[in-house]
Order: structure tokens, then C-alpha cells, then sequence
């Protein structure tokens, strides 16, 4: 039997009866790799309970070794998976815990391994969504574990670190991937990532807006340092995801691309050049 997550896309959710998504909301998740070197060798545990029992809290407390009190709220029942993915070293880990955290974690670089997961609640539009954010391993050799992933992603963000030209050029090679291992409507951006760094640019935002739009994905850099375009990364796949997920008939469709361009310029007075 395979050992994958248990995770829901947006389409099942929107085919679950109430009492199957009552019981999608009892379920947290946490992951344990073990062996590195081992595919395959993770541990899963899946907490289950009644609401309010203890299982967010449980993991909050095994994860980040704290207690938050006084702060329950329920689960959310809508929820996407997001994968994020690149060459080893252009920033996804930095990426994510700014996302999640507010931090950059500078120092001694440690490579991920297999893949590791962390969970945000967004409000878009009034609605809460929930953000199971993978972040994968770049190097190769935890390709075949992260593969096994890529379907169950209703969202990818490639990233390449603008320092690098190596992890552009490679860009092509992770689009090809995707095209094979992922779902087909998955939505995937662009990410050009250590913007902070432009003493050592190696790629132009010409050429990372270019190849973008040969493939017809949004684009934006990025500085998971800063912070820069991080949160609307995440917000414009949150907002597309749920529109996707809940879009009534008679609203006009969401331009994810639109969208971006018009916050980036709003923010463009903070963002590097
Ligand atoms: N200046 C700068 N450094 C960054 C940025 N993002 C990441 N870094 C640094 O780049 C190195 C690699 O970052 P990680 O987030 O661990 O890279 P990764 O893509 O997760 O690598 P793998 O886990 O091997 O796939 C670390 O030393 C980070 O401090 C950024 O936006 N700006």
C-alpha cells in the first residue's frame, strides 16, 4: 500500500457530503521522515477526535515545543495543497518559514529532506482557507520520493534563486516534470527568488518574465529575506484555489496574472529593483 498524506483537493471537497467533510475537519496529519537516505522510511501518525479535543494543539506542541492557550479555532474545511519546488538551495524552506513564521532563517544552509509540510489558515475574501504547504527536497536523489507528491498538489511553486543561472536553466527540466507527475489544471508560478541579493543577479527579470510567459504561468520575484512578494504568492493561489473551489456561476472568473500585477505595482514602492 502506498504511504502518502491523507489530503483532499479542492474538487473532493466540493463533492464531499457534510459528514464527510465534518470528518476531513477531525483529521490532522503530521509527518515523520526518519532515515534520509531511505524513501520510503517515514513514519505517519494521524490524530483523530472530536473538535476541540486537543489534536492542533498536540501537534503545535510536538512541532514548535509550546502551548498557544486560549487560541482554538476550528479547523477549517476548506483546504488546498501547495508544493514547493526548485533546484536544492534557491530558498523554499527560507520561503516557507517567512511565510509561516515572519522569519529568515540565515546562517548554515541544511538541505531538506524527503518532504516536510506546514500548515496556514489565509483569509481570502472573508472566507478561511487552509494552506497544506509541502516543501520538497531539490536534490535529486529525494526525486522519486517527492514525485509520488506531485498529484495530490493543487498548486506548485517553482522557484529558481535569481543568483543562479544553473537553477533557471534548470527551470525547463522541473516544468517537464510537472507536466508529467502533477494533475492537469494544477496551478503552478514562477518564483525568482533571493531578489535581495542583486549585487549577484545572474538571471534578468526580463528573462525569468519571458520564459513565464512562454508557459503561461504568473511570474514575480521574490526575497524570502525580506519577505518581498512572499505573502502575495501565496495569497494569489489561496484566492485563485478557493474562486476555483466555491466560484459561482455568474461571478466573473479570477485572473490570477491581473491580480499580481496589480498588487506588485501597489507594493512596488517597497520592493527591490
Ligand atoms: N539573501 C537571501 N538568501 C536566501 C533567500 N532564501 C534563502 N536564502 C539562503 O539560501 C540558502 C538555501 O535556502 P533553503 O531555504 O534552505 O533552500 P531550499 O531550496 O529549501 O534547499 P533544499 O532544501 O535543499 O531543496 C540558505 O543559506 C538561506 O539562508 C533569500 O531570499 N535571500
Amino acid at each position: 500500500m502506498e504511504n502518502r498524506p491523507l489530503s483532499t483537493s479542492g474538487s473532493d471537497v466540493m463533492r464531499m457530503s457534510p459528514v464527510q467533510k465534518e470528518m476531513i475537519n477531525a483529521l490532522s496529519l503530521h509527518q515523520n521522515f526518519g532515515d534520509s537516505s531511505q524513501p520510503g522510511s517515514y513514519v505517519q501518525t494521524i490524530l483523530v477526535g472530536d473538535s476541540g479535543v486537543g489534536k492542533t494543539s498536540l501537534l503545535v506542541q510536538f512541532d514548535q515545543g509550546k502551548f498557544i492557550p486560549g487560541s482554538f479555532s476550528a479547523t477549517v474545511g476548506i483546504g488546498f495543497t501547495v508544493m514547493l519546488l526548485g533546484d536544492s538551495g534557491v530558498g523554499k524552506t527560507c520561503f516557507l518559514l517567512q511565510f509561516k513564521d515572519g522569519a529568515f532563517l540565515s546562517g548554515t544552509f541544511i538541505a531538506t529532506v524527503g518532504i516536510d509540510f506546514r500548515n496556514k489558515v489565509v483569509v481570502v475574501d472573508g472566507v478561511k482557507v487552509k494552506l497544506q504547504i509541502w516543501d520538497t527536497a531539490g536534490q535529486e536523489r529525494f526525486r522519486s520520493v517527492t514525485h509520488a507528491y506531485y498529484r495530490d498538489a493543487q498548486a506548485l511553486l517553482l522557484l529558481y534563486d535569481i543568483t543562479s543561472k544553473m537553477s533557471f536553466d534548470n527551470i525547463r527540466a522541473w516544468l517537464t516534470e510537472i507536466h508529467e507527475y502533477a494533475q492537469k489544471d494544477v496551478v503552478i508560478m514562477l518564483l525568482g527568488n533571493k531578489a535581495d541579493v542583486s549585487s549577484e543577479r545572474a538571471v534578468r527579470t526580463e528573462d525569468g518574465a519571458s520564459l513565464a510567459r512562454e508557459y503561461g504561468v504568473p511570474f514575480m520575484e521574490t526575497s524570502a529575506k525580506t519577505g518581498m512578494n512572499v505573502e502575495l504568492a501565496f495569497l494569489a493561489i489561496a484566492k485563485e484555489l478557493k474562486q476555483r473551489a466555491v466560484q459561482s456561476l455568474d461571478e466573473p472568473r479570477f485572473q490570477i496574472h491581473d491580480y499580481i500585477e496589480s498588487q506588485k505595482k501597489k507594493s512596488s514602492c517597497c520592493a527591490f529593483s
